[in-house]
């Protein structure tokens, strides 16, 4: 339920409720922003997605104490017409809408660069021809490599920060080849990045970008096979639970070498809560949204996921938890990967004094805590009905 308590925001303002236009939702990132939007401020969400299973449980039933501050509306944004109506009678806009899984880059790079730049241009016209607010979500990715990747394998500069540190106002965008179509998403999101920037320069737009860093939790994408196609691939932190979930070695591609750092959702969603909240130091910023103490390589994460499970699931892990597979094997021709990200946390701190606070361990305990009590039974049904039948 909204706080009684006056809410003010970092300057002691008084928070008033405004109405928010959130398009896309209905995923990951949306259902959790909507949860804490209902939860927790006086704020009005016009969600929109073309899904609302991970939103069912915020707009049923009636009898909830947010009933008449969310409404959903089932709109495709590349062809309906009622999406600027609903941008004009929000204060806010944020969207999210996009592909954004990386089997999907190269293999649906038309899909892929349509979603992240054609169908995000409207938008950003709706909010500027209108004077609204738009808070974007853009990506990590549109970092691409770091320079240090491009260094000898011995140089001794690829141990200092200013090589592989990723800072929004310094760090250059560095993408592969054409035909490594992996970089068509960070490619297109770079594009619309351009874009909201210039039409802030030349039009006056009121817009912040995001760049999230792996954000993992609860609801992130789907489990194959259960509720989401058998054949697809979605992002890590589903693919190693879908493994352990079904007890098969957790793939990792290429050696599991490269390096990433993961937050946990409700971290970054206290981060968002305070670009909402605080348009005055967000207006005009891009901000990196990480845990820079967060930081593993895919083989650590999958030997730490290992042990996690087995701790929430009492199930000790089998013999061999993991098995290399090739990209090409694994994404298919065209696939590269980020070789390291780490976000420089400057910007964000300084404009909104935010920092991340959950370790690796203690997110993935409550995720797979989670992944286990909503899965485990389907998982164990699905497996024995070929042989039942
Ligand atoms: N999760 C992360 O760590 C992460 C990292 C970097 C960037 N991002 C960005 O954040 C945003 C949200 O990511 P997420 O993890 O929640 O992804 P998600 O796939 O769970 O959510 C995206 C939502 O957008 C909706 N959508 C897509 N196209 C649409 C259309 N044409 N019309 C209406 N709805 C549409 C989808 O149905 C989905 O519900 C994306 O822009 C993504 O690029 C996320
Ligand atoms: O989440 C983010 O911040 C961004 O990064 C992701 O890109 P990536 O981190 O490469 O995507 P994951 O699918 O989560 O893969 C992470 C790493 O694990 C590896 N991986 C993935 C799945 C698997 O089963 N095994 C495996 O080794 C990948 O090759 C990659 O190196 C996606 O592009 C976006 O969701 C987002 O923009």
């Amino acid at each position: 339920m909204a706080s009684s308590a006056t809410r003010v925001d970092l300057d002691g303002k008084p928070i008033t409720g405004i109405t928010i236009c959130m398009i896309g939702a209905g995923g990951f990132i949306g259902s959790h922003l909507c949860e804490k939007l209902m939860s927790e401020t006086p704020h009005t969400v016009l969600a929109v997605d073309v899904y609302n299973d991970k939103i069912k449980h915020l707009l049923e039933p009636d009898s909830l104490p947010w009933t008449g501050r969310i409404q959903f509306h089932r709109i495709n944004i590349k062809n309906d017409s009622r999406l600027e109506g609903l941008i004009k009678m929000a204060d806010l806009t944020i969207n999210l809408a996009a592909i954004c899984t990386p089997a999907d880059y190269n293999t649906r790079p038309l899909d892929t660069i349509y979603s992240n730049f054609i169908d995000a241009l409207p938008v950003v016209k709706y909010c500027s021809e209108n004077n609204k607010r738009l808070i974007h979500f853009s990506t990590c990715e549109v970092y691409g490599k770091t320079i240090g990747s491009y260094l000898p394998k011995d140089s001794p500069l690829r141990q200092d920060p200013a090589y592989y540190i990723l800072k929004e106002d310094e760090s250059p965008c560095i993408f592969g080849s054409i035909e490594k179509q992996r970089w068509s998403y960070a490619c297109a999101k770079q594009l619309i990045e351009r874009l909201i920037y210039a039409e802030g320069a030349e039009n006056g737009l009121e817009f912040t970008i995001v760049r999230p860093f792996n954000w993992i939790g609860p609801r992130m994408d789907f489990i194959p096979g259960i509720d989401g196609p058998s054949e697809g691939v979605p992002r890590v932190l589903a693919c190693f639970s879908n493994n352990l979930l079904r007890r098969e070695p957790l793939k990792l591609v290429d050696g599991g070498e490269s390096q990433r750092t993961f937050i946990y959702i409700k971290d970054a969603i206290e981060a968002v809560m305070l670009m909402i909240e605080n348009p005055a130091r967000a207006n005009g910023h891009i901000f990196n949204v990480g845990n820079p103490n967060n930081e593993v390589t895919v083989r650590q994460l999958a030997e730490m996921m290992t042990k996690v499970y087995s701790k929430v699931s009492g199930e000790p892990s089998i013999d061999s938890p993991t098995i290399d597979v090739s990209s090409k094997e694994f994404y298919g021709e065209g696939y590269d990967d980020s070789d390291k990200r780490i976000p420089d946390m400057t910007i964000i701190n300084k404009q909104l004094g935010w920092n991340p606070k959950t370790s690796l361990w203690d997110l993935l305990e409550s995720t797979l805590t989670y992944q286990h009590r909503t899965y485990a039974e389907a998982i164990k049904q699905a497996i024995a009905k070929p042989i039942a039948s």
